[in-house]
């Protein structure tokens, strides 16, 4: 439900003066939950996809950095909020290798969880975590070069080591071509025990049974979360957005953000609270609290 009417969150004590306007959920249950996390800050999880949220989508995964000033809006609020996570499809040494987080100090409770929770990455310990992938996506990568033979050309494979990921964005017809692979992809998947989920012109066979709303849930419950702030632009951050139902019918605060663009999944922008214009907009969202928390 929209509602042009809902509350401008109250500025905190001490938070310093900001020429931005505070950002204006749609929905009253998305400005109790902004509110709730510029009251409360340390009880906060601020949760953010990377592809498509922090970083621009481009043709290559390796080429996807970080929108300017994403990573200091991001340290800023880390300092000031109880817990920060990129929750991300990709793997950690991706994330860790594109944002150069690792280069930061002071980074809070910064936390990356990659491949949609599989692996852990804290700031803290800069210590990554991750079961051993698998098996069946050894064999998955083995039967992928017949199963893409005639394939359109553009099609490529990233290899994540706990999932693979199809990408047709460099064909010639992107939707055409996932439309044509991805019958025979998922039925392949499925034999070798994964399951296909389909993004932005990818689809990924990867291990079933983790997605980002199980990541969040199980944050929320470990960082003892009172609010949470979820942004997202694709179908892997769906379960997020829909585990924030479950978790506000249980009292929590939250606020969902679509970092939107023509790519979004119509299903993601209609339930957000809030609306932003891609990683550039998600970056004056990000400012404009660090400057409401004083950070
Ligand atoms: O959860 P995310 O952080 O959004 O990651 C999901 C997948 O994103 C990546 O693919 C997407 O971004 C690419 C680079 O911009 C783009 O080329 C591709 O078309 C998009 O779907 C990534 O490559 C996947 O491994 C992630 O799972």
């Amino acid at each position: 439900m929209t509602d042009s009417s809902a509350p401008s969150p109250p500025a905190p004590a001490g938070a310093h003066a900001t020429a931005e306007p505070a950002p204006a959920p749609r929905t009253l249950a998305g400005g109790a939950g902004l509110a709730a996390l510029l009251t409360t800050p340390d009880k906060a999880l601020v949760a953010l996809d990377y592809d498509g949220t922090l970083a621009p989508i481009v043709s290559r995964p390796s080429d996807a950095v970080p929108a300017p000033g994403a990573m200091a809006a991001l340290g800023r609020i880390s300092r000031r909020v109880g817990t920060v996570a990129i929750i991300t499809g990709r793997p950690v040494d991706a994330v860790l290798e594109l944002t150069g987080v690792e280069r930061f100090t002071d980074l809070g409770h910064l936390l990356v969880l990659g491949q949609y929770g599989l692996q852990r990455w804290d700031a803290e310990t800069r210590q990554t975590t991750a079961p051993e992938p698998l098996p069946g996506v050894e064999a998955l990568r083995s039967a992928l070069p017949d199963a893409l033979h005639d394939a359109p050309a553009g099609t490529s494979v990233e290899d994540k080591r706990h999932a693979l990921v199809v990408h047709v964005r460099r064909t010639a017809d992107p939707d055409a071509a996932l439309a044509a692979l991805t019958p025979a992809l998922t039925r392949l998947a499925e034999e070798h025990g994964l399951e296909a989920a389909p993004g932005k012109r990818v689809l990924e066979l990867r291990p079933p049974g983790h997605d980002k709303g199980r990541a969040l849930r199980g944050l929320v419950a470990e960082r003892a979360a009172r609010s949470v702030l979820v942004a997202g632009d694709d179908y892997g951050d769906l379960p997020a957005f829909e585990a924030v139902d479950e978790l506000r019918a249980g009292g929590l605060g939250a606020i969902t953000v679509c970092s939107d663009s023509p790519e979004v999944p119509d299903v993601l922008r209609e339930r957000a609270d809030l609306v932003v214009s891609g990683p550039t907009g998600m970056v004056t969202l990000l400012e404009v609290l660090a400057d409401r928390l004083g950070a």
